[in-house]
């Protein structure tokens, strides 16, 4: 079931365009990443979704009665403990949360439901209550904008937990951004790349990927290839899947392209932010 269809989708600040042509589409209990490097749009790509920026025109179509829920940034009262924070941001929303629903954000969390005020929390403790708060309306769909910033490894390794247990526990659908591949490549279901102001790549996550270095690609062969496989300059990676693979080989030996090299890709990084 689509919640989330994203159409010739154009953004602009004065005479600065963010974002050009944006088209995608995200279904129900999906984890996609959003990845690109600073400044590239991807908070203004969820600002847009969320309604909380307008577009310059395109449309965003949300299936009726999906609620959202977000992480844009850590903004939380620092002398009030988690559980005041989360009773009193939550008295502003739809339902004041009970004492019982306070306390299971906090235990979804792994946070402690003490007096200890927030100023006191380490980083990743208020990364943490920043998500219970995003959790607060209890969001079909939830935006988590580089929630990994600031967080060490074991941080990080706990947040993606969290993430994992919102959408098998809960069923949660979650956009997820980071301008590092590797942070998130892990738990995606697949990812959306911005770049040069597109939105360009998009490719299921699989065990192994398989890149075809070519020395050169005509922009008629990179329309084709595009289809089905991820293009990025001189490379073309896919999914190690027999039946992609002979129609990708197919394709490059009817355009008589130079292979230069096949190699199997651990690290995307290598290919495509830089
Ligand atoms: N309200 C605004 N008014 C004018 N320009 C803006 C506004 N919001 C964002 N921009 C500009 O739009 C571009 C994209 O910003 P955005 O915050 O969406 O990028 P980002 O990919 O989230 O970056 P980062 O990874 O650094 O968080 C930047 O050049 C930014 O300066």
């Amino acid at each position: 079931m689509t919640l989330l269809k994203v159409e010739k989708l154009f953004k602009q600040y004065g005479s600065q365009v963010v974002i050009e042509d944006v088209n995608f589409e995200i279904r129900s209990g999906e984890i996609v990443g959003l990845v690109g490097r600073n400044g590239c749009g991807k908070t203004t790509l969820m600002k847009l979704i969320l309604g909380l920026a307008s577009p310059t025109r395109g449309n965003i179509e949300k299936k009726e009665g999906v609620k959202f829920g977000f992480l844009l940034d850590c903004k939380v009262f620092e002398f009030l403990s988690g559980a005041e924070n989360l009773k009193l941001i939550g008295s502003y929303g739809s339902n004041r949360p009970s004492v019982t629903r306070v306390e299971k954000l906090l235990e979804f969390v792994g946070l402690p439901n003490d007096k200890r005020k927030v100023k006191d929390y380490s980083f990743g403790m208020k990364q943490r209550l920043s998500l219970a708060l995003a959790m607060l309306e209890e969001p079909d769909f939830l935006i988590l904008d580089e929630p990994f910033v600031g967080l060490d490894p074991v941080g990080v390794q706990s947040f993606i937990e969290y993430i994992q247990k919102i959408r098998s526990q809960l069923g949660v659908t979650v956009l997820i951004s980071s301008h590092q591949l590797s942070e998130i490549e892990g738990i995606c279901d697949y990812f959306l790349v911005i770049k040069d102001r597109k939105l360009r790549r998009y490719l299921e996550i699989s065990q192994s990927k398989l890149c075809i270095w070519l020395s050169y690609i005509p922009d008629k062969v990179r329309t084709v290839l595009s289809n089905f496989a991820i293009v990025e300059k001189n490379v073309v990676l896919i999914a190690n899947d027999d039946r992609m693979l002979s129609e990708l080989f197919r394709i490059i030996s009817k355009a008589r392209l130079t292979i230069l090299k096949v190699t199997v890709e651990k690290n995307l990084e290598n290919v495509f932010v830089r």
